[in-house]
């Protein structure tokens, strides 16, 4: 690191792409893999995240070499069960390379091409350790950007239990940012028929 660098300068960021759910709603497939105008649901994410990263992981609890296929490196969860996607998320923290981890899930192909620049201008200007989106006054909890020194806390409460995710970000002090006027980017995509109505997403 160059000792020039002005100290409020942005860490380097690694984004991962959730894909470890259980897809229930969508009838127990795995929706990373589910085909949106002749790609992958996972590949249109993928597409609109890598630019904003400075390394791109997936995170997935099945078929990895489908997920590897599209690209990236994959990782799945470091704590067996599916508990949800903090599991996910801790898996990241272990997993990155760089001091900041950007999620965002599998099943997002809109997401905001400005995601990461939005969540890390506020999570720097607050001195947080944790930024989060929220559109129309309710949390993404899914699209956050974190610090990966939170590793151990977030090991602490999924050992103690905790699953929800806006319990542990409430307990971090998680800075809200609002992309209100992007709100529709954050739509995902979780039945059949969201699936059937979703058209084809923009190039990013
Ligand atoms: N790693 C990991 N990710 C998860 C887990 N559960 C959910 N996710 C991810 O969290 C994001 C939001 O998940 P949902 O769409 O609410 O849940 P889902 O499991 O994919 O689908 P449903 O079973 O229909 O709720 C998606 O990116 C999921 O892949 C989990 O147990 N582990
Ligand atoms: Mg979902």
């Amino acid at each position: 690191m160059s000792s020039t660098a002005p100290p409020s300068s942005l860490p380097a960021i690694t984004g991962v792409l959730l894909a470890g759910g259980q897809g229930s709603r969508m009838g127990g497939v795995d929706k990373g893999l589910v085909t949106l105008d002749g790609k992958p649901m996972a590949a249109w994410a993928l597409a609109r995240l890598a630019p904003q990263v400075d390394e791109l992981l997936i995170n997935a609890n099945r078929n990895a070499e489908a997920y590897a296929a599209l690209g990236y490196p994959v990782f799945g969860d470091d704590i067996p069960g599916q508990p949800g996607p903090l599991a996910g998320l801790h898996a990241a923290l272990l997993q990155a390379r760089h001091p900041l981890v950007a999620t965002a899930p599998c099943d997002s192909p809109f997401l905001p091409t400005d995601l990461v620049a939005r969540l890390s201008a506020a999570l720097l200007a607050a001195g947080a350790g944790l930024a989060v989106a929220r559109t129309e006054g309710r949390s993404q909890p899914v699209f956050c950007l974190c610090r990966r020194e939170l590793a151990g806390s977030l090991r602490a409460f999924l050992d103690g239990g905790g699953r929800k995710v806006s319990q542990w970000h409430a307990a971090v002090k998680a800075v809200e940012v609002d992309f209100d006027d992007v709100a529709a980017a954050f739509r995902n995509i979780n039945t059949p028929e969201e699936l059937a109505a979703a058209g084809r997403p923009p190039a990013p």
